[in-house]
């Protein structure tokens, strides 16, 4: 049957209207992460407390991601990126008014809700509008310009922050993601090839049980925790407070500095995606090395005696950076190994990974420096060098855990794929 839509102008148009959604969710996603020390202001908040928050987000979009993918093949992707446009744009305005902890917490969970019914939905999206080659090229992509998102945080968003204060500010961010609620609804369609709401036989509990009994499924969610919970928790909370409280940069600098994630996405993902096409046996190399030079980075960032030149705080941001590029190799492993009835929820299920691992991070990365705090007599000195040293440490506790993980199920994938 022929089935002209696809790979037609609409395509292009749909897509790059449910990739705006996506940006808007991005800057969402990270908007908090720069506004750390006004936070902390605001809410008289601890740097426990300040986690708690990005951890909140964290668990709920962790949480979220599996019934979303089971939504999905339920329902499409046009009523979960609507769905999800319209929840982050009422968190930001509840966020941007909210004057407590509670209050802000609310936000950020309707903030973390939103944002876990987009990528998700775009990647959904690829097959029903694409064809071919172009969509494991557009997977890649779609994760490399949600990153333009990050731009929108670091730049309009941070100075609006300084300049115009808090409610401004959120209130803005919010207008933003309702804009993208209308757009999605004008414009971004499930496409002819959906056959509409799915009431299959098959219960929820057999899909995920169906997903994750594959080998590739599970190899897919330690690749993604692996690789992507460094640079979720620098993005998202601790990155920022150690470049300016710990290495002494300037605030603009650092902000600006942040800019290197997307610039690498922007320039790794493209080659990575064609690596990962080309040769696809060597899918899990690419990602053991690029998580090999993230941690020999903070290796040497965590030992430099006193603070490190930029050149070297560079490095590690380009190294750390890498990481979202390598992330997407997980969804690569789950495409590849799942049918197709199933690939939403095994999506979902990767897509967990990277965002359990930060959350667990950013917490007891928190926690440690609070501990640090207290030890010291609660000098009032939070964030110094010493602290973040020993507390961003523990990265290399999870990132073992993730390489044990990553080698066992690969070995089981390899069985499987030799057996059939
Ligand atoms: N790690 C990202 C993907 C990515 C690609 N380039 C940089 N990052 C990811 O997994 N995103 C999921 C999401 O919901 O945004």
């Amino acid at each position: 049957m022929s089935q002209p839509h696809l790979n037609s102008t609409k395509a292009w148009l749909v897509y790059g209207f449910a990739i705006v959604a996506y940006i808007s969710a991005i800057s969402q996603r990270t908007s908090f992460g720069v506004a750390g020390i006004e936070a902390t202001e605001r809410f008289h908040a601890s740097a426990q407390i300040l986690a708690t928050f990005s951890v909140v987000q964290l668990v709920v979009y962790a949480g979220a991601q599996v019934p979303v993918g089971l939504l999905l093949d339920k329902f499409g992707p046009r009523i979960l990126i609507t769905c999800g446009a319209l929840l982050m744009a009422a968190g930001q305005a509840f966020l941007a008014i909210s004057v407590n902890v509670p209050m802000g917490l609310i936000g950020r969970v309707m903030v973390g809700m939103g944002d876990a019914m987009v990528f998700v939905s775009v990647l959904k999206l690829l097959p029903l509008w694409f064809s071919g080659s172009k969509i494991p090229v557009l997977t890649q992509l779609t994760g490399t310009f949600g990153q333009l998102g990050q731009l929108i945080s670091i730049f309009p968003f941070h100075m609006m922050l300084l300049n115009a204060g808090w409610s401004t500010s959120f209130s803005v961010m919010s207008g933003f993601a309702f804009a993208t609620f209308i757009t999605t609804i004008a414009f971004v369609r499930n496409g002819n090839g959906w056959a509409g709401p799915s009431h299959g036989t098959h219960s929820s509990r057999s899909r995920i049980a169906q997903a994750l009994k594959q080998p590739g499924t599970r190899l897919g969610f330690w690749t993604h925790f692996t690789t992507a919970f460094m640079i979720n928790t620098f993005m998202m909370t601790w990155g920022y407070p150690f470049l300016v409280e710990g290495q002494g940069l300037d605030s603009a600098l650092a902000s600006g500095m942040m800019s290197i994630f997307v610039v690498v996405a922007v320039v790794l993902g493209p080659v990575l995606g064609a690596l990962t096409a080309r040769r696809a046996e060597h899918r899990s190399n690419y990602a053991l090395g690029i998580i090999g030079l993230m941690l020999a980075m903070w290796a040497v960032v965590l030992c430099w005696p006193g603070q490190a030149p930029l050149w070297v705080l560079i490095v590690l941001m380009i190294s750390v950076a890498a990481g979202g590029p390598a992330s997407v190799i997980g969804f690569d492993f789950a495409r590849t190994f799942n049918p197709p009835r199933v690939l939403g929820t095994a999506t979902g299920l990767v897509n967990t990974g990277g965002f359990i691992g930060a959350f667990i991070t950013i917490y007891v990365i928190g926690f440690i420096l609070d501990m640090l705090n207290k030890a010291n007599g609660s000098s009032g000195v939070l964030y110094n060098l010493g602290s973040f040293r020993i507390a961003l440490s523990f990265q290399f506790v999870m990132a073992a855990l993730g390489i044990t993980f990553m080698l066992i199920e690969r070995r089981k994938a390899r069985r499987y794929l030799a057996e059939q």
